[in-house]
């Protein structure tokens, strides 16, 4: 059974905006599943829907085959939520917030095994008030790992950790996904969704726009070469049908689907015309060229052809 099943989900707010413009997906046991996207994709209020706090404008989310609003109960002890609002009582100890929550649970972990796993052993009687935002971060994760979840939902987990402790979140939430745990992540980072997704869906205004493993979101993208625009653009000819070539500030810059072909086309032609390409650069596709052409409202290769 998936953790999670999303059918056709709509989400629209009273003040008429549509978060959520009908979008499907469904993430096995086991895996991550990244959802991205631009500021105010959607990514949140899907979050909130799946995390049974929102209900759906139309559509279905099943929890491990459960409605997360209408039965609560089957759900609650089977996952782990970190959104982006931590609620926990400024008061308390790390320690004491921890051992609160492992309170609530059926058959919790030991409240210092969770304190570290996220390295907060150091801090367990600090107030939570004067933890760091990137120790808070941290906190919400030991919370959310309590209870052992069979899927822990990740809104942004690591914005505001440095380098050091967003890489050991990562092998902590690796660690998990090996013992079978579905993870259901939101995040602006494309590194992180690089190093963690087994596969991914890229919201964009409420839809999503791509979807699949990395290798297969990234191959609909395409590479980019670009190099100084006193070399002029290459002429008729040198580049095939489908390859675009644009003046983008001091730069020509040509999208293509197969970088080495067009690469060596280009050399080419500059070889034959003895001209030297300053600052020549060739960047394979990537998230990064995926985000960028979204934001450029840039089609996919597929869209183009
Ligand atoms: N409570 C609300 N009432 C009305 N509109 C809302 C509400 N919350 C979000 N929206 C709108 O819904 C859309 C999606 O917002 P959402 O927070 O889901 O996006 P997001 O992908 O999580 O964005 P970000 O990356 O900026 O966190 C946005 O246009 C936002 O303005």
């Amino acid at each position: 059974m998936n953790a999670i099943d999303v059918r056709d989900l709509t989400r629209t707010y009273k003040s008429g905006a549509e978060a959520v413009r009908g979008i499907s997906f469904s993430v096995p046991p086991g895996q991550v599943f990244g959802l991205l996207g631009t500021n105010g994709a959607g990514k949140t209020s899907t979050m909130d829907v799946i995390a049974g706090l929102a209900a759906p404008t139309s559509g279905s989310v099943r929890v491990l085959g459960h409605d997360p609003i209408r039965e609560r109960r089957a759900v609650r002890h089977r996952t782990g939520v970190v959104l982006q609002s931590g609620g926990l009582p400024g008061e308390l100890t790390v320690a004491e917030a921890v051992r609160m929550w492992a309170g609530t649970m059926r058959r919790p972990r030991p409240a210092s095994e969770s304190i570290d796993a996220v390295d907060l052993t150091a801090k367990a009687g600090v107030p939570i008030k004067s933890l760091s935002g990137g120790e808070r971060r941290r906190l919400d994760l030991a919370v959310a790992l309590l209870g052992r979840p069979e899927l822990l939902m990740l809104d942004e987990p690591t914005t505001g950790l440095d380098a050091e402790s967003r890489r050991s979140v990562w092998t902590l939430v690796r660690g998990l996904v090996d013992g079978g745990t579905a993870v259901l992540l939101t995040t602006h980072h494309l590194e992180e969704a690089e190093e963690l997704s087994d596969s991914l869906a890229i919201l964009h205004r409420g839809r999503i726009v791509a979807e699949g493993t990395l290798d297969e979101v990234v191959a609909t993208y395409r590479a980019e070469i670009r190099f100084g625009a006193s070399a002029g653009r290459p002429p008729a000819g040198v580049l095939a049908d489908g390859e675009a070539v644009e003046i983008e500030g001091r730069h020509v810059v040509i999208r293509t689907g197969s970088l080495q072909r067009t690469l060596g086309r280009v050399l080419y032609w500059a070889d034959g015309a003895g001209l030297a390409l300053p600052e020549l650069r060739a960047t394979p596709a990537s998230l990064e060229t995926a985000f960028l052409a979204l934001a450029r409202g840039t089609e996919t290769l597929e869209a183009a052809s």
